[in-house]
C-alpha cells in the first residue's frame, strides 16, 4: 500500500525548527555589541546622532529667578499692604546682569526673561496696570504670590544628569544641550552600512526592461528605510547569481563596513549562493523564522562585519528590515533594542490563521468607522511580492503565535511603521 505525500504548496506550512520572533530578537540582543568608536563634533552636527557621553547640567537653567512676562515686578507683601499702588523704582531689561533691590512700596518695570529684583517674587502683566493720579502704578487685586515668575533651576537643576549616553539626539535634546552651553558633543561614529541586491533577474531602474527581468525594488527601499544621520549607506548595486562575484564583493565590503545587507538568494535554491559565500568568508546562520512574511533570513559575520541576508520578496524584505535590521543597527551603535509601541484597535477584518506557532504581520492602516471609532484595516491580499500592499499600509498588524482566528471587532495590535525605528 502506498501513502501519498501531501504537497507543501504553501511554503509557510513547513514550519519545523523555526525560530520564534522573540527568540530572533533575543539572539540579536545577546550576540551583538557596540562596534563604532566615538568622535567629538559640533552641536550643529549632532541632530539624529547617538550621544556617547552622559551629560550633567553644570548650572541651574534658568540661572536666576526671572519674569515670564513683560510687566511690573514687586513683593507680594507690598502689593497687599499698599493696596496695589506702587511707585516705579527701577527698569530691568532682559540681559541686564546687575541685581536690583527695590525699596518698600516700589515696583520695577521688567521685560520677559529679565532677572527678578532681589526682594520681588511676583509680576503683573503690562496689560493689567493703570496709572494713578499721583503717578503710581496700580495693579488690581487678585494676583497670587509668585505669579508670572520663573524660578531658578525650574527647567534643569545643576548636577542633574539630563541625557544618558546611547540616547538618540532629537531636536528637544539638541535644545537641552544648547541650553547648558554644550558646543561640542561626543558622538558615536556613523555606522557604515553596505546594501546590495542579488539575482540574475534583477535590473536597476536605469536599465531597459526585458522579459524575465524584475526591477530592483529592495535596494532603493532599504536605502530609503534606513537613511538616517546615524548611518552612512554605500550602494553596492546588483550582483549576479554567481558565487565568485558575490564572494569578491562581500569580501571587499566587509573591509570597510560594519554591516552588509543583502536581499535575495537567502533560501536554498540552486541559484541561492549567499549561504555558501558567508560560510566560506566567515560565520553564518540561516534562520528559518516562524513569521509571515519573511521566513528565510541569513545572519552572519565576516571578521567584524555583520551580514544580514534579507529575503528577496520585497514585502518580506521590508518586514524583516523593520523587525530585525533596526534592532541590529541599534545594537551595533550601542543602543538598547526597543519594543515597538503598537496600539490596540478593533479589527475590521476576519482571518483564520493556517497555523499557530508563527507570528503574522499583516500590512494595514487605521481608519474611522461610522461611529467614529478607530479600526485596523488589512490589505486584502497577502502575497509577499505585492508592493501595492506595502504602499497602502501605514504599519503592520501583529497577530501573535497563539492566536488562530481573528473575528471582526476583535482587538488587534497595530504598529505604525515609524514605531520600529530606533529612537
Ligand atoms: N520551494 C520553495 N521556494 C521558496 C520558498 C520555500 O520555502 N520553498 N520560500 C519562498 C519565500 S517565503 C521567500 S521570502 C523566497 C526567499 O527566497 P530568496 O531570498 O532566495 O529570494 P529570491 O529567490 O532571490 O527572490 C524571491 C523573489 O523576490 C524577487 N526579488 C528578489 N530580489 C528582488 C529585488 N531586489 N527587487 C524586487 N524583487 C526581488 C525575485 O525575483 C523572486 O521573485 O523564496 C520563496 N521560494
Ligand atoms: O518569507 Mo517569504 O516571506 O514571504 O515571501
Amino acid at each position: 500500500m502506498s501513502t501519498t505525500r501531501q504537497l507543501l504548496d504553501d511554503c509557510f506550512l513547513h514550519d519545523k525548527d523555526r525560530m520564534k520572533h522573540a527568540e530572533v530578537l533575543d539572539t540579536i540582543d545577546r550576540s551583538l555589541n557596540l562596534v563604532v568608536n566615538d568622535e567629538e563634533l559640533s552641536l550643529d552636527d549632532a541632530y539624529g546622532r547617538i550621544i556617547a557621553q552622559d551629560v550633567i547640567a553644570p548650572r541651574n537653567v534658568p540661572y536666576t529667578d526671572n519674569t515670564a512676562v513683560d510687566g511690573y515686578a514687586f513683593s507680594h507683601a507690598d502689593y497687599i499692604s499698599y493696596e496695589g499702588k506702587l511707585a516705579l523704582g527701577a527698569l530691568i531689561a532682559a540681559g541686564d546682569s546687575h541685581e536690583v533691590t527695590l525699596k518698600k512700596g516700589e515696583c520695577a518695570r521688567i521685560f520677559t526673561g529679565a532677572i527678578m529684583p532681589q526682594n520681588a517674587e511676583t509680576v503683573a502683566m503690562q496689560e493689567d496696570y493703570e496709572i494713578t493720579e499721583d503717578g503710581k502704578i496700580f495693579i488690581p487685586s487678585g494676583l497670587k504670590l509668585g505669579a508670572n515668575c520663573r524660578k531658578a533651576g525650574e527647567d534643569l537643576k545643576a548636577e542633574t544628569c539630563v541625557i544618558n549616553q546611547a540616547e538618540l539626539l532629537t531636536p528637544a535634546k539638541i535644545a537641552t544641550l544648547a541650553s547648558i552651553g554644550m558646543a561640542q558633543i561626543k558622538l558615536r561614529k556613523k555606522l557604515r552600512i553596505a546594501i546590495l541586491s542579488t539575482g540574475n533577474e534583477i535590473l536597476d531602474a536605469s536599465q531597459p526592461f526585458s522579459a524575465g527581468k524584475v526591477y530592483d525594488a529592495n535596494r532603493p527601499m532599504l536605502k530609503a528605510l534606513l537613511a538616517s544621520p546615524m548611518v552612512t549607506i554605500s550602494d553596492l548595486g546588483i550582483l549576479p547569481d554567481n558565487e565568485a562575484a558575490i564572494t569578491q564583493a562581500m569580501r571587499d565590503a566587509a573591509q570597510n563596513h560594519d554591516l552588509i545587507l543583502t536581499s535575495g538568494g537567502a533560501s536554498r535554491g540552486d541559484e541561492d549562493h549567499m549561504l555558501n559565500v558567508l560560510s566560506n568568508l566567515g560565520k553564518r546562520h540561516l534562520w528559518q523564522i516562524a513569521i509571515k512574511p519573511g521566513r528565510p533570513m541569513m545572519f552572519g559575520q565576516i571578521n567584524n562585519c555583520v551580514v544580514v541576508g534579507l529575503p528577496g520578496n520585497p514585502v518580506a524584505s521590508m518586514v524583516c528590515a523593520n523587525l530585525y535590521v533596526y534592532p541590529v543597527i541599534a545594537k551595533l551603535l550601542g543602543m538598547p533594542i526597543k519594543q515597538p509601541q503598537g496600539i490596540s484597535v478593533a479589527a475590521d477584518f476576519e482571518i483564520n490563521k493556517k497555523k499557530t506557532d508563527r507570528r503574522e504581520f499583516l500590512r494595514g492602516w487605521l481608519q474611522e468607522d461610522e461611529n467614529g471609532n478607530t479600526i485596523a484595516v488589512k490589505f486584502d491580499r497577502d502575497g509577499s511580492g505585492l508592493i501595492t500592499g506595502l504602499r497602502k499600509a501605514t504599519g503592520l498588524i501583529e497577530i501573535p503565535e497563539e492566536v488562530n482566528k481573528i473575528n471582526k471587532g476583535d482587538r488587534v495590535c497595530f504598529v505604525p511603521f515609524h514605531a520600529f525605528k530606533p529612537s
